[in-house]
Formats: structure tokens, sequence, C-alpha cells
């Protein structure tokens, strides 16, 4: 991969009235490879973790990396990209600012050859132009991990 995509994006949660009622963003796994996550002390995230959701109690000064989906694929499922949302309450506003790191646009994303060779394994996933990813999930909505679902390959008769 000679080039990459990387997109920023500033996320603002105002404190919220009813916080049992609202999500700050809905369940979702992000598009490209890592995503780098900085925010200003105030909780929110949560990651679900064996059908639970966590609180992510970020670290100060520190910088969260989540697992995405390009990764899931890339590595054939071995890192599985973490499904994630954003929760606000009542007394303080939530800042947060997210570095989406992808390969660039043009490339066709599919389980690395090498890997599936040394492991003698079949691919589970299907290949898909990353731009064309990105696209498809933002016409969904953010819907859990329905595009990468869409990709996944079951193998008949296991
Ligand atoms: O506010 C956060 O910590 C998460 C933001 C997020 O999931 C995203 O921008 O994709
Ligand atoms: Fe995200």
């Amino acid at each position: 991969m000679s080039s990459s995509l990387r997109i920023f994006i500033a996320n603002l949660y105002p404190r919220c009235p009813n916080p049992d009622s609202a999500l700050g963003m809905p369940p979702h796994s992000d598009h490209g490879l890592l995503t780098l996550v900085i925010q200003n002390g105030v909780g929110g995230l949560q990651i679900q973790h064996k059908g639970v959701w966590v609180n992510v109690n970020a670290i100060p000064n520190s910088i969260l990396v989540n697992t995405a989906d390009q990764l899931e694929i890339f590595s054939n499922g071995k890192y599985k990209s973490v499904l994630h949302r954003v929760v606000v309450n009542n007394e303080k506003t939530r800042i947060s600012i997210a570095m989406a790191n992808g390969p660039s646009g043009d490339t066709v994303v599919g389980p690395a050859p090498k890997l599936l060779e040394k492991r003698g394994c079949v691919s589970s996933y299907a290949p898909m132009k990353y731009k064309d990813y990105i696209l498809s999930q933002q016409s969904n909505q953010l819907k859990c991990k329905s595009i990468l679902e869409q990709l996944q390959i079951h193998e008949e008769g296991n």
C-alpha cells in the first residue's frame, strides 16, 4: 500500500436532560484499519465485550486505539473490529477527536494472501474497494457491523 486515507472526525456530545432515552452515537464499528481517539476526560464511550456494553474509562492524556473493519478483513477475522457506541450524561459535555486510518481509497482489501497460505485456510471475507466500503457504510447509517457481515463468506455444510 503506497498511500493511505486518514479521516479526522470531531464529535461533540452536549449534556442531555434525559440520558436514558438517548444515545450520543449508535453502535457501529469503524471502517478503516485502526482509529485513534482522544477525548476531554468525560466518559461515554462503551465497547461491546461478550455481548455486554463496557465503559471505556480513558486514561488521562492517552490515545485510545480501536481496531476497525479493514483490519478484521485483512487479518481474515483474527483481529475483530470493536463494536462501540457513545452514551450521554446530564452533567458534562463530551468532546472527542477520532482519526480514522485506512489504506488508500482505491485499495481493494481482502484477507492477506500470505496469511491464508501460511495458515492453510480459505478467505472468510469478499474483497472490496475501501472507498466503496466507506460509501456503503455511510449509506447504511451506522448499523452495527452490517457491511462487514455482508462481506462475510460462510462455508456451506459447516
Ligand atoms: O466519541 C467517541 O469516543 C467515539 C467516536 C466514534 O466512535 C467515531 O467517531 O467513530
Ligand atoms: Fe467509531
